[in-house]
């Protein structure tokens, strides 16, 4: 809990999460709970020390140098989830965790080609992931979609076999389709989003929503780069925005929603402090944007520590929070029915904290 007088309203505001990254909700604790599940041995610590315990592994994660430095720790912890069960369960850490934290709709990504690149198939990942979306609608209410990742560190080859196996197991297919949006995330820099057009086209013509991570280390030219080959219709990260004025009003006036990440943007040294992350600027220029996690297992929190973080650097006024959830309720992926549900419980909370 925060020092903060809105800690409570805070914790209450109905939250809509856009950039969660179901592989970065795999703590430690849960490292080695699978590693023992499925026989698998971790290396030993004279190979690599960090996985002698749970304390070890937490301790790794308590600094990154930058992007790179956590995804090879990242990659490489995926190792011990093997089986749909596992997927299921690594989906439902998140979602009772972001119960927790009063999330009400979730729009997460996973990456099949970290999967799959260790011969685990691809319906394995996608249906252990979707009965834990399932299971969250069911048991929590938290409604959900699945925004399927490229990883663009790998060649584009790579992602035309992954979109082919969602097009062949009938993930795109239907109204309450299983996959619904397409990502793109891993090393930025040097991986340009114009690489992986195709795959969006394709995307755009199956009515898949899309989204890519830029300008978290990229400069500018890698969010005008999503925005027109990719026809993104958010971006991820984006903090480097404030760098383009120009591009920062096209933002704005086409209303491309951002979805900002502060606690991972310390943790991989994009900016030193939370006071650095642009939020003030986004707020004032009519930006819009919604705070989310990215991985929580990794960088000292899940959403509720967000939002508390932005308090504690911004000091944000009541209204300024309506308008941040209001922002990031637009900007989900759902009808106007759930929008409508999102927004009055968001009058509720307001009236209650008046
Ligand atoms: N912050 C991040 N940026 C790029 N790729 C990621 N994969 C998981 N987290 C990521
Ligand atoms: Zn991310």
């Amino acid at each position: 809990m925060c020092q903060s007088p809105l800690h409570d309203f805070l914790a209450e505001l109905p939250k809509c999460e856009h950039h969660l990254h179901l592989e970065g909700c795999l703590s430690p604790a849960l490292v080695f709970k699978l590693a023992a599940k499925n026989n698998i041995s971790l290396p030993t610590p004279e190979e690599n020390p960090i996985y002698e315990s749970v304390e070890t592994l937490s301790k790794r994660y308590e600094h990154f140098d930058n992007l790179q430095d956590f995804l090879d720790c990242y990659y490489r912890a995926l190792d011990v989830v093997i089986t749909q069960e596992d997927f299921e369960m690594l989906g439902w850490e998140y979602f009772t965790t972001a119960h927790r934290d009063g999330v009400k709709h979730a729009e997460v990504f996973f990456d099949p080609q970290s999967h799959t690149e260790r011969g685990i198939a691809f319906k394995t990942v996608v249906d252990g992931f979707n009965a834990a979306c399932v299971r969250a609608e069911k048991e929590l209410g938290i409604t959900s979609q699945l925004i399927m990742c490229f990883l663009r560190h790998l060649p584009a080859k790579d992602a035309a076999e992954t979109m082919k196996s969602a097009v062949s197991g009938g993930y795109f297919e239907g109204e309450q389709r299983i996959i619904s949006g397409l990502g793109l995330d891993s090393s930025e820099v040097g991986f340009r989003p114009e690489l992986f057009t195709e795959q969006y086209l394709q995307g755009e013509k199956l009515g898949l929503h899309r989204t890519a991570h830029a300008g978290e280390e990229g400069d500018t030219t890698y969010i005008s780069g999503a925005l027109d080959s990719l026809r993104a219709e958010r971006i991820d990260h984006g903090i480097r925005l404030t760098e383009d004025p120009a591009l920062m009003q096209r933002i704005v006036n086409e209303k491309i929603l951002l979805t900002v990440c502060p606690l991972s943007n310390v943790c991989l040294q994009a900016v030193k402090e939370v006071s650095q992350v642009p939020i003030k600027t986004f707020l004032d220029a009519g930006v819009k944007f919604s705070i989310n996690s990215d991985d929580p297992a990794y960088f000292g929190g899940y959403i509720l520590n967000n939002y508390c973080a932005v308090q504690k650097a911004f000091d944000l006024s009541k209204e300024e929070w309506s308008t941040i959830v209001k922002n990031s309720i637009h900007g989900s992926w759902i009808g106007e029915k759930r929008k409508g549900e999102l927004l009055g419980l968001l009058e509720e909370c307001l009236s209650k904290h008046a």
